[in-house]
């Protein structure tokens, strides 16, 4: 990977080695080496990404946050029948957010967004699992317009219980 040494010993990412636009923001991998990826993705409001999710032996553990802006962060196990889409609102205020491999996970830019997260596990789109939960998100949460790429256009229609993470 290149980075700079301009300050020598301290390295400083330089240009992401793969910048990848679309309609809803862009992703910028930082950082990819072994199966360990930085990435950040910026979001204008209203756009959903997910729920995806890799199956083994693609498993990716996840760890993510918020750099500016707001998001309804969305998490739940397709393995589980009797499953809930679960969710919780992140900020810039919030704490760094584990997600477990087994999650299908998504999020909901409240207003335009810099997401950045950490990835144990490479991108394999192959193993990639996508549902599309936009109905039932529009419906229990009242989110107003959703904006999905095709690709998450095109996943899974899904349709579970919708609650917020520490209510019972
Ligand atoms: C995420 C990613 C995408 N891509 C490519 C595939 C596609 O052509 C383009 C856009 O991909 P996507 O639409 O899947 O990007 P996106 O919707 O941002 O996908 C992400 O969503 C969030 C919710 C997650 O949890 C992440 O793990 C990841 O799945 O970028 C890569 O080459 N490497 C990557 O690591």
């Amino acid at each position: 990977m290149k980075m700079s040494q301009t300050q020598a010993p301290f390295a400083r990412l330089l240009d992401a080695p793969v910048t990848l636009g679309d309609e809803r923001g862009r992703i910028r991998i930082l950082y990819e080496q072994g199966n360990v990826v930085l990435k950040r993705s910026s979001s204008v409001q209203g756009v959903f990404r997910g729920l995806h999710r890799q199956a083994a032996p693609s498993l990716q553990e996840k760890i993510i946050r918020v750099l500016s802006g707001r998001i309804y962060d969305f998490v739940t196990d397709p393995d589980d029948s009797d499953g809930v889409i679960w969710y919780r609102e992140i900020t810039p205020e919030t704490d760094w957010v584990h997600i477990n491999a087994r999650y299908a996970h998504g999020f909901y830019a409240l207003t335009d967004v810099e997401f950045e997260y950490f990835c144990d596990g490479r991108y394999d789109e192959a193993a990639e699992e996508s549902y599309n939960v936009a109905d039932t998100l529009r419906d229990a949460l009242n989110l107003g317009a959703i904006q999905l790429s095709a690709k998450d256009s095109a996943g899974i229609p899904m349709s579970r219980p919708v609650r917020r993470a520490g209510d019972n």
